[in-house]
């Protein structure tokens, strides 16, 4: 039983590596057959030995029964809302009042804003412990079992103290046009667009059906945090890739407002090439210490905006 053990803890972090390269880093280092058969093998001695199946196996991401409902999670830090930005002249107004707002040297980081639907993800002791809708920002819904449905969310990770980290869940573009696709040869109403699609795949109770909505996730944020503090968002950006998790690589240092503007005209040009939908930019201080001088309004920071793009003419013919 001991050489069982052995072999189900080695099958174990093979697996959740090769799950790493071929989810996060889109890099896979052996065939998909390999994987399929390492898994097999997993499975096969969990079935012999079921009390030593551990919550982070590879062979526990698509749960047993439909939930009965969601339950309610309080964030104890408040999931924000931006306020929002449509031309250069209010890009221009934000770095301005920022800077009025710090003795400090400012700088950005700019970041695609990807349209799905804000989660939160916290870890315990290095274990996925539980996931969650942003809701209204304070109170979200318990939807970790179908997050645990998303390959990208890794089950466990290095860090042991307590932390939360944030980001988007999202239905890439052929996800949604395969899935509407299927819905219309149903005789189904289809999704109205891949955020809403998103959205409807995790708020609903069923795991299996969130499990084959091919749903994918980027990171780009914290809540709790009781690890190492760190000083900047570039810094957390890469500490977060660091521990598995799956950040967007077109994330952009910028010093300048300049190149913010630039940032902008580049990815405004570069949307329609992107596997999955945005609808606009977010730009953030980059320093920790000079985002809690500039605080925030009644409803949003100051500092951060989301620059948002000119909605698309929707030509009915
Ligand atoms: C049969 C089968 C097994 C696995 C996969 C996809 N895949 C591949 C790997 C890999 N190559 O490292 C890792 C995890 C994973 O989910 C497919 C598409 C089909």
């Amino acid at each position: 039983k001991n050489q069982a053990q052995e072999k189900i803890i080695e099958l174990k972090e093979l697996l959740n590596r090769y799950g790493h390269e071929y989810h996060v880093l889109d890099k896979p280092t052996v065939p998909d057959s390999e994987y399929d058969q390492k898994l097999q093998e997993l499975k096969k001695l969990e079935e012999q030995f079921p009390e030593l199946i551990t919550s982070d196996s590879p062979t526990q991401r698509v749960g047993g029964e439909p939930l009965e409902g969601f339950e309610k999670v309080q964030h104890s830090v408040p999931m924000l809302s931006l306020s929002n930005a449509f031309n250069e002249q209010d890009l221009r107004d934000f770095a301005r009042r920022a800077s009025q707002g710090t003795d400090k040297p400012l700088s950005f980081v700019c970041e695609l804003k990807i349209d799905g639907l804000a989660i939160s993800l916290t870890y315990e002791n290095g274990q996925f412990v539980r996931g969650a809708t942003r809701g209204d920002g304070t109170t979200g819904e318990d939807i970790t079992s179908n997050l645990r449905t998303i390959r990208s969310i890794p089950l466990s990770i290095k860090e042991t103290q307590k932390i939360e980290v944030r980001g988007e869940a999202y239905m890439p573009h052929k996800s949604f046009l395969a899935l509407n696709e299927a819905k219309e040869e149903k005789g189904e109403e289809p999704f109205a667009n891949p955020r809403n699609a998103a959205a409807g795949s995790l708020r609903q109770l069923d795991p299996k059906i969130a499990a084959s909505r091919n749903l994918d996730v980027f990171l780009y944020g914290v809540g709790e945090w009781e690890a190492e503090p760190l000083t900047s968002h570039s810094e957390r950006l890469e500490y977060m890739k660091e521990l598995g998790f799956k950040t967007n690589p077109e994330w952009k240092k910028c010093d300048t407002i300049e190149e913010v503007l630039e940032y902008v005209d580049y990815w405004t040009a570069e949307r329609p090439n992107l596997s999955y939908e945005i609808d606009g930019i977010v730009i953030k201080v980059d320093d920790l210490a000079t985002q809690d001088e500039l605080g925030f309004t009644a409803k949003s920071p100051r500092w951060a905006i989301a620059y948002k793009f000119p909605a698309e003419e929707v030509i009915t013919t």
